[in-house]
């Protein structure tokens, strides 16, 4: 069954299993913690609710370039699997959020479980941390995926390899065999 986007908490949950994330690529780490979530709604019988950003809260305060747009990013996601896809316009007012006032919200889809990295930050000032997370909710963390050199698999890395022209890397780190990278970005503009 295909996905039902939102802009807003999905209404009328009476549970659910969610996931929070900018999900920047989509890439592997990401998609180990979607599938993780989603095979748990499926032993619970319960609603998949992935919840992500747009643009990716790093993009929008500009400490990062996008990697891949929105529209792509909640194909994939939704491609995975999951029942329900949140794209949070992230601007100004959304920013200036209290982790409170986030947990509210999520607290509206009545989470069995929430899972996330163990990194996983929210709220204004980035204020909200998995330890206020689990004051309300139960917390599934996810063992960080690492690529097969032993590093944590980021969106900063494949970034970075993109920057340097290591695009074998990027397609690695990725994961998406169809990922693409514009052939002027192979050979330099
Ligand atoms: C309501 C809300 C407010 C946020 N405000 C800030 C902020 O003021 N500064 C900031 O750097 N990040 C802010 N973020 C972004 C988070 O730090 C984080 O990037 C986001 O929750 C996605 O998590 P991830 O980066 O682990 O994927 C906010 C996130 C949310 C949900
Ligand atoms: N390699 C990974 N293994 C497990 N969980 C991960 C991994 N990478 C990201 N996550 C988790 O996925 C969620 C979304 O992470 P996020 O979008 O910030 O990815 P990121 O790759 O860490 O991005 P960035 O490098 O821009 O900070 C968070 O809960 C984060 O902890």
């Amino acid at each position: 069954m295909a996905a039902t986007i939102h802009s807003a908490p999905v209404p009328g949950l009476g549970a659910s299993v969610v996931t929070i994330g900018a999900f920047d690529g989509v890439h592997m780490g990401h998609q180990a913690l979607i599938r993780s979530v989603i095979a748990s709604g499926r032993a619970q019988g319960l609603p998949v609710v992935a919840w992500t950003f747009d643009p990716p809260p790093k993009v929008f305060f500009g400490r990062a370039p996008l990697l891949m747009c929105a529209q792509e990013k909640v194909a994939r996601i939704a491609s995975l699997g999951v029942d329900h896809v949140i794209l949070s316009h992230f601007d100004g007012a959304f920013r200036a959020r209290s982790a409170e006032s986030f947990m509210d919200d999520l607290a509206a889809m009545n989470p069995a479980e929430v899972w996330v990295g163990d990194d996983f930050r929210f709220g204004a000032m980035q204020r909200g941390d998995v330890d206020l997370l689990r004051s309300r909710f139960a917390v599934r963390l996810l063992t960080p995926v690492m690529c097969r050199k032993g590093q944590r698999i980021s969106s900063s890395r494949i970034r970075s390899h993109w920057e340097r022209g290591e695009f074998h890397r990027v397609r690695e780190l990725v994961g998406w065999e169809d990922f693409y990278v514009h052939p002027a970005w192979e050979t330099g503009w």
